[in-house]
């Protein structure tokens, strides 16, 4: 029997997000049960039915004007043809976003990504840890640093490249989300 497919659908302007994503994909990986598909908005159009047979999928983006950037509502507008027939319903749905700023209206975004999971009728994944940083002994090498519950936080400092940030924290966290989304995949398909 074929392994079932954890995909993340991703946008990145600058190649922040990307490296988040490729963190995400690096936990799914971790797990021998799941195949990972890692997609980039710019070539979804070529990968929609890698989409339709996966068993879950990862939305990722950055924050652009305090919501998901232009590039990832796009991908989210053309995936109304799946919506349709509800082709998505019952795939399990997590997410990731990045930003310049610590806060950045990061959950705007997230919060966006869930909103579509529920309108393609998909099962909402989590990041399952306690924040980070969030007390005297804390640092901002903690995992989840930035203290997110429904999915992962990065933040990228706007004068640096993608070979600098998002920090080693966030990259840690964003492979946390890919490994629980893998693992809460096999759950769900056992006996499908
Ligand atoms: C048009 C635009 C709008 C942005 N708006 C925000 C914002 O509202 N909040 C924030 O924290 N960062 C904002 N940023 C910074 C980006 O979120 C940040 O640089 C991010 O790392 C970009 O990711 P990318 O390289 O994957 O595109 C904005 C950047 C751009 C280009």
């Amino acid at each position: 029997m074929s392994k079932p497919v954890v995909a993340i659908v991703y946008h990145s302007g600058y190649g922040h997000t990307k490296v988040v994503a490729e963190a995400v994909l690096a936990g799914i990986k971790e797990s021998d049960a799941v195949e990972g598909a890692l997609i980039s908005v710019d070539e979804v159009d070529a990968n929609w039915e890698v989409l339709d047979g996966a068993a879950a999928i990862i939305f990722g983006a950055p924050i652009y004007m305090g919501n998901l950037s232009a590039g990832f509502q796009g991908f989210a507008e053309k995936s109304s043809k799946r919506w349709m027939e509800l082709k998505w319903k019952d795939k399990l749905a997590a997410g990731f976003v990045n930003s310049g700023s610590q806060n950045g209206d990061k959950l705007q975004g997230l919060h966006a990504m869930f909103n579509l999971s529920q309108q393609h009728g998909m099962l909402w994944v989590g990041l399952g840890l306690h924040p980070g940083n969030n007390n005297s002994k804390g640092s901002v090498d903690d995992l989840n640093r930035l203290g997110g519950f429904g999915g992962a936080f990065a933040q990228s400092n706007v004068d640096e490249g993608p070979d600098m940030v998002p920090p080693a924290a966030d990259r840690k966290t964003a492979q946390h989300l890919g490994r629980r989304v893998a693992d809460a995949a096999v759950r769900w398909t056992k006996g499908a």
